[in-house]
């Protein structure tokens, strides 16, 4: 029986959470042992997946600030071990459910809305919006997982601050289980975390078609997202490979397009769209970037012309698909570029730039309107 601080260490230690799968550590048996001797000094044995693994440090630190200020205490030590392979095996366990009776991730049953993002042409800035809109519902409480399925393209772990100086973060790998890098609140993978050692800033990825549709569906199925309200997809640009193996597992999937105003770039994201329609998914709206800058004396220089994503919107819509809404026109903000290019979203840090504020926007439309959100325990999620 646990003394009275003892039975204090361990409720102060249901708080903290394992930063990647976002779940207290007393739930996840990576709690050995609490002891508290009779002047107060709390030692508590705490276990890790792998020795040195990414978020060590932050748990060791949380369990000690928790201890520490758990009544009856006067001062608290944590020792950190590394699970046995059966501990291990029980973790992967505990995080997802028994393998025979669990639910295929994201499979028709799965409650998670899946919103996958495309364009026509590349460097319309899709990855940005995507990053933005990922941490924008993430900070509205809501649980979200963004793969980077931008195999060739790959920019989320740099959007996110999670590439530095050509380092990036990589996924906690528990036997066959990988878990993915939170940053701003959002569970994110990339091919560009799976590079080891390589400088992604000068690697390629050249791979054919099979290969990227392994990928894609490692990405599913290793990766452990936990539940999530909202998956969101980064595809590259374009209709290739990927687009069609996204429409081929995840065919629930809704897909959001994003253009720009030009007349060009408009023609080639309605044919993504269609694409994606052919595959089964619902298009659910239309996002135009780069849209009139604001200059300093007030007037707005439209650098791409007007109209682009209405006038994908119209094209779109038709009587068997319905009205297909053009959900913002996100305007060209410096502000908002230098927010990707330091991994800081600008909706967090610059809510109120034009461009960050639309995104926003946006976000709130999509929780809002989403078939699959209605009805659910939105932002129950504990982050
Ligand atoms: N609204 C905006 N204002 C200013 N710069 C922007 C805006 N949106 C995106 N950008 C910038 O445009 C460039 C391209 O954006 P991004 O990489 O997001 O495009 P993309 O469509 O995902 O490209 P690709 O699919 O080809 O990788 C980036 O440098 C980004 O910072």
């Amino acid at each position: 029986m646990p003394t009275a601080p003892e039975a204090a260490v361990l409720a102060a230690l249901d708080r903290v959470r394992d930063p990647e799968i976002l779940r207290p550590i007393t739930e996840l048996g990576m709690v050995r042992a609490v002891e508290v001797d009779a002047d107060g000094r709390a030692t508590v044995s705490i276990l890790l997946t792998i020795a040195g693994c990414p978020a060590a440090r932050r748990i060791e630190a949380d369990v000690l600030e928790a201890a520490s200020q758990a009544p009856g205490v006067s001062e608290a030590r944590v020792e950190v071990g590394v699970m046995t392979p059966e501990e291990r095996r029980d973790f992967v366990e505990r995080v997802r459910g028994d393998r025979g009776s669990r639910p295929r991730q994201f499979g028709p049953e799965s409650l998670t809305r899946v919103i996958a993002v495309t364009s026509g042409k590349g460097g319309v800035g899709k990855s940005s919006l995507t990053a933005g809109l990922a941490v924008a519902l993430a900070e509205r409480g809501l649980a979200v997982g963004l793969v980077d399925a931008d195999v060739f393209g790959f920019s989320i772990p740099g959007l996110l601050g999670l590439s530095r100086d050509g380092v990036t973060e990589q996924p906690t790998r528990v036997d066959d289980m990988m878990l993915p890098p939170v940053a701003h609140g959002v569970k994110a993978i990339s091919i560009g975390m799976l590079l080891g050692d390589a400088d992604p800033r000068t690697t390629a990825v050249s791979w054919r078609g099979p290969m990227l549709h392994r990928t894609i569906e490692q990405f599913l199925r290793d990766v452990w997202f936990g539940d999530l309200d909202v998956l969101l997809l980064d595809l590259p640009p374009g209709t290739g490979d990927v687009a069609i193996t996204v429409g081929q597992l995840l065919p629930q999937a809704e897909v959001i397009v994003v253009t720009t105003p030009q007349e060009a770039a408009a023609d080639v994201a309605v044919r993504s769209a269609l694409v994606a329609r052919q595959t089964g998914q619902r298009v659910i709206g239309v996002i135009e970037n780069m849209a009139g800058l604001l200059q300093p004396h007030g007037s707005v220089l439209d650098l791409f012309g007007t109209g682009g994503g209405a006038l994908v919107a119209e094209r779109l819509g038709d009587a068997e698909h319905g009205e297909v809404p053009l959900l913002g026109s996100v305007p060209l903000s410096p502000v908002f570029r230098a927010g990707g290019d330091t991994g800081e979203p600008a909706v967090l840090r610059h809510p109120d730039d034009p461009a960050a504020a639309e995104v926003l926007r946006i976000a709130e439309r999509l929780m809002a309107g989403g078939r699959g959100l209605a009805g659910r325990s939105l932002g129950l999620s504990v982050r």
